[in-house]
């Protein structure tokens, strides 16, 4: 049994042992923590003031003590990019995040230096199922680059700026353009399974329920308090895309449009895909928004496609074989990462000769 306990419970335990807020009965009585988690606490609080610290302690195990932060101060994600690029030895100029099914973006990368998740100091560890948990450092088409085979979502119980904190990662280690892929439901009615939409905008559903990545103190060093999010996706960028789709002879399969994250992991109801369409969205996912904003936040130019793995019913006549299912957006992933592989590493290779 893991007793999971907020910087908060922490701090007022600190000052008033007894209010101590264990809310299952299960749990070890307050009496009983032993001194040295006691002291332990005191140390994190006045350490970690600024960020939100989640300890899980499992009594069981003697006094082991996790330290899992929900918000990463500067110096952690400072580490954490040491550690990169020390350990691969380059400053990499594009990360990619690779969607579900498409963790073979990274398999691309020449002289690899690949960095398994639960290795690397305080990141979290991918729960889902084709995302490998993998950072991989490398080259492509003659440009240094970082990909993650594997991203943190909001259903997997991390807080967004956990999700998004890699992107920070990436933006200490020297990278300056942000690739995002993912898996989506396409809602716009013209599109096709296997079509891939370049995002040009997002509606942020997350948002609008009042979760954003930027939440809590903000760290100037990091970016603005208010940053804004006009023109979020670089249009040269698209653009270019668009010429490379065209000269692949895949253009009838690209479309430009809005992408929508909402909080998953169920997929979506037949109304609310009817009201997403309503608003405008396009495409809709489980991810990428918060890594967006989180790129926008520290100024880093950002391309990102949706690979269209499901057509979304939105009317009540739909046939029932329309429902979307995990198996088959990774059997579509698998079907098109050619053509998705192509198309980043031409459009790097675009980049790496534009700044060579
Ligand atoms: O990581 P992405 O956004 O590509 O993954 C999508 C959203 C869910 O994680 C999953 C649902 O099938 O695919
Ligand atoms: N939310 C959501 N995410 C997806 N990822 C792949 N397909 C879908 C979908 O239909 N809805």
């Amino acid at each position: 049994m893991y007793l999971f306990c907020s910087l908060w419970e922490f701090h007022s335990s600190f000052h008033c042992l007894p209010s101590w807020r264990v809310d299952k009965k299960d749990l070890w009585p307050v009496n009983m923590y032993p001194p040295k988690f006691i002291a332990v606490h005191s140390y994190i609080v006045y350490t970690f003031i600024s960020s939100k610290i989640t300890l899980q302690y499992s009594p069981k195990q003697d006094v082991k003590l996790i330290l899992v932060f929900d918000r990463y101060p500067y110096e952690v994600i400072e580490e954490i990019a040491d550690f990169i690029t020390k350990g691969s030895g380059m400053r990499p100029k594009i990360g990619i995040i690779c969607g579900s099914g498409l963790g073979s973006l990274a398999d691309m990368i020449q002289d690899p230096k690949i960095f398994e998740y639960e290795k690397i100091p305080n990141f979290p560890v991918s729960t889902v199922e084709g995302h490998a948990g993998r950072l991989v450092v490398g080259t492509l088409e003659g440009a240094t680059v970082m990909a993650m085979q594997g991203r943190f979502h909001f259903y997997e119980g991390y807080p967004l700026a956990k999700c998004s904190m890699p992107v920070r990662v990436m933006k200490l280690c020297g990278v300056e353009y942000l690739f995002a892929t993912n898996a989506a439901g396409g809602i716009n009615p013209r599109f096709a399974v296997g079509d891939i939409m370049l995002m040009h905008d997002h509606v942020n559903m997350l948002g609008f329920a009042g979760n954003s990545p930027l939440q809590g103190p903000n760290d100037p060093r990091f970016g603005p308090r208010f940053p804004a999010l006009v023109n979020s996706y670089n249009k040269d960028l698209i653009n270019k895309a668009i010429e490379i789709a065209k000269a692949m002879g895949i253009e009838s399969n690209i479309h430009v449009g809005v992408y929508s994250c909402l909080g998953g992991p169920n997929y979506e109801t037949i109304a609310e895909l009817k009201a997403l369409r309503m608003m405008g969205v396009d495409a809709v996912g489980m991810s990428t928004v918060h890594e967006v904003i989180t790129a926008r936040h520290c100024d880093m130019k950002v391309f990102a496609f949706s690979l269209i793995t499901n057509k979304c019913a939105t009317e009540y006549s739909d046939k029932k074989d329309d429902e979307a299912n995990h198996d088959e957006v990774m059997a579509v992933a698998k079907n098109r990462q050619k053509a998705c592989c192509e198309l980043v590493s031409r459009l790097i290779r675009e980049i790496h000769l534009a700044s060579a």
